[in-house]
């Protein structure tokens, strides 16, 4: 029997009983072509001489989006400019409450605080397509989507800049303690010192992860006489003057601010902890606007109390509110009220990528990323599933279908799904494989509304199935 996932999503892609050829949105410009993104320039190329077809095997506007954690207004548009619908919150949700809202979407879109754990994506019967309107994709159990076929896209770099900006903010808060002045102002103290209040210039910016933020930090420090060296898990190449290390304890041997822009992995939790500490220089300051898993924070109150560190900045924390207005309290971390109560210490909402900048970007990317994977199965930049790409369907391309097969990639399936598609014309067929998950895109011609059937159920058949989508 059918399981509601089939039954939902066969119904996105059953074949309706209208013609095949040029669908009712005819005059409609291929979606990707009408945002301006990086792909949109070749396809408009294509698009010149003959008019993208919409590929529409269901009603657009019975895609049921939700986009969860105040999704800029620049991707909100673009989706409902779509016709789909699109439920929008400005806040994440408990897990119960996502749950029995995730059942019904075919799409969701989330920033870093939504956990989509397997608990809560075995709930999403219909989801096709997750959307991270953010750079880290850790929310996310990226195994069980790719396992299950819902592809899973991100905006890995529209938001580096406007985190590099904040930690050189910090960076200079931290060694002019200006976070303490400003309060005490606000309390009505005056309060001139100068004393262990120094220059950046000359001293030693140690970066942990020399990724897109890493480097772009890299640039900017070096700009204000900062000495930089770095460390990765990878060999990569400096910018300007800046130095690799060899490992995380010669960095923090080194640097006078240690900054760290790693993602969470099992490997990073944790990684600065009373060792670290302990490596540390005296007096020196840590800045951490990655995950808050990176950070033992009970270690990092210690070594704050005994003087050893001078002074931190934390925009991420292992538990973090929901929505804004919610309180940092005790009872989402136990360390909470020791944190607050520190001196020099930053503690900022997780705003590192949060200026306008940025959140209209990300909109935007994400959002394109989802209409070519809703309307053309096109998986390019997908965290999770391998990327495969063809051109548009044109109007002057009546009768073509796209079949979309997800599937294991186990031996002999191209040869089953060649059979099944070799009754018919297939004029470009593409395939690709990512770890055990294989991503197979196929344009086919003259196809009757019968074929389009046929041809969906014959694959479902086969073991290897995911996932078939049929687009028209
Ligand atoms: N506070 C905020 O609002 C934001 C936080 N982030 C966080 O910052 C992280 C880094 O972002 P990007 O620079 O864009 O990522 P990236 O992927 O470009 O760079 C990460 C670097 O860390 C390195 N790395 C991984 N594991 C490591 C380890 N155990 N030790 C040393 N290096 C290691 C990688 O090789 C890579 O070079 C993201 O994963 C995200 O969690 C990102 C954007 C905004
Ligand atoms: O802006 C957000 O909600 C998340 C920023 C972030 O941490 C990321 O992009 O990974």
């Amino acid at each position: 029997m059918a399981s509601p996932r089939d039954i939902s999503r066969s119904s996105l892609s059953e074949p309706a009983s209208h013609s095949l050829s040029a669908s009712p949105a005819a005059t409609f410009t291929s979606p990707p072509a009408s945002h301006g993104s990086f792909l949109a320039g070749s396809l408009a190329q294509r698009t010149a001489t003959a008019a993208a077809k919409q590929l529409k095997p269901f009603n657009t506007g019975d895609i049921k989006i939700l986009l969860l954690e105040n999704v800029n207004q620049t991707g909100r548009d673009i989706l409902t400019s779509q016709g789909y619908q699109v439920e929008f919150l400005k806040t994440s949700l408990p897990e119960d409450e996502l749950i029995e809202k995730i059942k019904d979407v075919h799409v969701i879109g989330i920033r870093s605080k939504t956990k989509l754990t397997a608990k809560v994506l075995q709930e999403a019967k219909n989801l096709l397509v997750i959307g991270c309107f953010c750079i880290g994709t850790n929310q996310v159990d990226l195994e069980y989507a790719a396992q299950h076929g819902i592809a899973v896209f991100n905006s890995p770099f529209a938001n580096s800049r406007s985190v590099a900006e904040l930690v050189i903010a910090e960076i200079i808060s931290l060694a002019r303690q200006l976070g303490d002045r400003s309060l005490e102002m606000h309390r009505g103290t005056w309060n001139k010192v100068s004393a262990k209040c120094w220059e950046v210039r000359g001293k030693t910016l140690g970066i942990v992860g020399y990724g897109h933020i890493g480097s772009q930090l890299s640039v900017l420090a070096e700009a204000m006489g900062m000495s930089v060296v770095y460390y990765d898990v990878l060999t990569l190449m400096a910018i300007g003057s800046a130095r690799q290390v060899p490992t995380l304890e010669k960095l923090l041997e080194e640097a006078d601010f240690v900054t760290l822009h790693v993602p969470e992995t099992p490997e990073t939790k944790n990684l600065i902890s009373t060792e670290q500490f302990a490596q540390m220089k005296n007096g020196s300051y840590l800045i951490n606007a990655s995950r808050g898993t990176v950070v033992d924070i009970p270690a990092l109150i210690k070594a704050m109390r005994a003087g050893k560190i001078a002074g931190a900045a934390l925009d991420v924390y292992p538990n973090e509110p929901a929505a804004n207005g919610d309180y940092f309290l005790n009872n989402l971390n136990t360390w909470a009220e020791d944190l607050r109560g520190l001196s020099n210490i930053i503690l900022t909402p997780h705003i590192g990528g949060s200026t306008e900048e940025a959140q209209r970007a990300i909109g935007v990317e994400v959002a394109e990323a989802l209409v070519r994977y809703i309307n053309q199965g096109i998986t390019l930049a997908s965290v999770n599933l391998p990327e495969v790409t063809m051109r548009s369907l044109t109007l002057d391309e009546s009768n073509h279908a796209r079949v979309i097969y997800i599937h294991r990639n186990v031996p002999g399936v191209l040869r089953k799904v060649n059979e099944i598609l070799a009754e018919h014309n297939v004029d470009k067929q593409i395939s690709d494989s990512k770890g055990d998950i294989a991503y197979l895109m196929a344009d086919v011609s003259d196809v009757k509304t019968e074929d389009i059937k046929e041809i969906r159920d014959s694959l479902d058949s086969l073991s290897s199935r995911i996932m078939t989508r049929v687009l028209y």
